[in-house]
């Protein structure tokens, strides 16, 4: 897939002014409340018209202010997902289903309703009403309808926003795998550093309408300065690992990186699994030396690629383990007393971990 967007719009005294192509995978928008994150979903999905500019999917023009083309948005064939799953309360799952397809001509069709009902698990709901459905199962449903419009993308609006932690979990898996087997390209708006790096493989950070940072997830997230506020002790790394060994006695997970062993709770995975854990760099701390005596089981050796001093007392420091990355959130003063400069090996040591699969 690839999305060009290049548009400037208006809404009340709000200006948004962005310009962005994307290949692939799952986009995410991600900012502060009132940055314009739904302004520009908006006007991917037709629902609004921009002042100025062109967006086009796979080279098809959705809308092009100058040459006056305007798709209107039930020919654009971009499904929408929303926070509220809006399904229509007088049918059943089935039936509304069924309206997702009927906007697409059948030779345009590539999701089959018992494609889509299988890899949404939602077969045994199928004769009953949304009022008979849990908040999870109502958001399945309104993903399987917008699939079934056979999208050239799908739009997600912070489609777990409503959900608690135990229903955002049962769903995704189910967006994962919209993601890797069928291959739909999402643009997917999120609050949460945690949804967006386990979902996206690139990221636009948005603030007041404008693109701040764009990039690989792995590199965005990095920039605890750019993320929304109440996010930005999330900002870390996404290093991949492989599955090593089990010590069921311990209940650990050994993976392996080039920088050394990690040590996890136990995963449900297979040996030689290749996995995407997500490090905050808050629970990163920097030694010159290995530490002896130790309870920290996560040390990697490396060293300074690169150090960001900020305004305050903090300061970033990246440490290259292998190939990749681990970001590390120390004080200025730390910089100082280490002599941290590019170059110089450096242990560190990793207190928890999140994974971020
Ligand atoms: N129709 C409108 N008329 C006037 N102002 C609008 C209109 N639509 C949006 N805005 C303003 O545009 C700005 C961006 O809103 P938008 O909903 O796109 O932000 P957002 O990033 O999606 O926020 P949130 O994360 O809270 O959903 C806000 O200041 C909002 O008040």
């Amino acid at each position: 897939m690839s999305l060009q967007v290049d548009v400037r719009h208006h809404a009340g005294s709000f200006g948004l002014d962005m310009c962005f192509e994307n290949q692939d995978g799952l986009l995410a928008l991600f900012g502060p409340s009132g940055s314009g994150k739904t302004t520009l979903v908006n006007l991917i999905a037709g629902l609004a018209k921009p002042r100025a500019g062109r967006i086009s999917v796979d080279g098809a023009v959705l809308v092009d202010v100058k040459e006056g083309v305007f798709v209107p948005p039930h020919k654009r064939r971009v499904g929408y997902v929303f926070q509220d799953p809006r399904l229509f309360p007088h049918l059943t799952v089935l039936q509304n289903l069924r309206y997702g397809e009927w906007f697409t001509p059948s030779s345009e069709r590539y999701a089959s309703l018992h494609q889509v009902v299988d890899l949404l698990g939602i077969r045994h709901l199928l004769a009953r009403r949304p009022a008979h459905l849990s908040g999870g199962e109502k958001q399945r449903v309104a993903i399987g309808r917008a699939l079934l419009a056979s999208p050239r993308l799908i739009l997600m609006d912070e489609p777990l926003a409503a959900l608690d932690d135990a229903r955002k979990a049962e769903i995704l898996p189910y967006i994962e795998q919209l993601r890797d087997e069928l291959r739909v390209p999402i643009v997917y708006v999120s609050h949460s550093v945690a949804e967006v790096s386990r979902l996206a493989s690139h990221v636009i950070l948005m603030r007041d309408g404008q693109v701040t940072a764009q990039g690989p997830v792995e590199t965005v997230l990095t920039h605890g300065d750019l993320l929304p506020l109440g996010e930005k002790g999330e900002a870390g790394s996404i290093l991949h690992l492989v599955v090593q060994a089990h010590d069921h006695a311990y209940h650990l997970t050994e993976l392996q990186s080039a920088g050394g062993n990690w040590f996890l709770p136990l995963l449900n995975a297979p040996v030689g699994a290749r996995i995407k854990i997500r490090v905050r760099a808050r629970d990163v701390t920097l030694a010159l030396q290995r530490p002896v005596q130790a309870s920290a089981l996560n040390i990697q050796e490396g060293h300074v690629a690169s150090v960001a001093l900020h305004s305050g007392p903090d300061a970033t420091v990246a440490v290259a383990v292998g190939g990749e990355h681990l970001h590390a959130s120390v004080t200025r003063r730390s910089v100082d007393e280490l002599a941290l400069r590019p170059g110089v090996p450096v242990f560190a040591l990793v207190k928890s971990v999140t994974l971020g699969r």
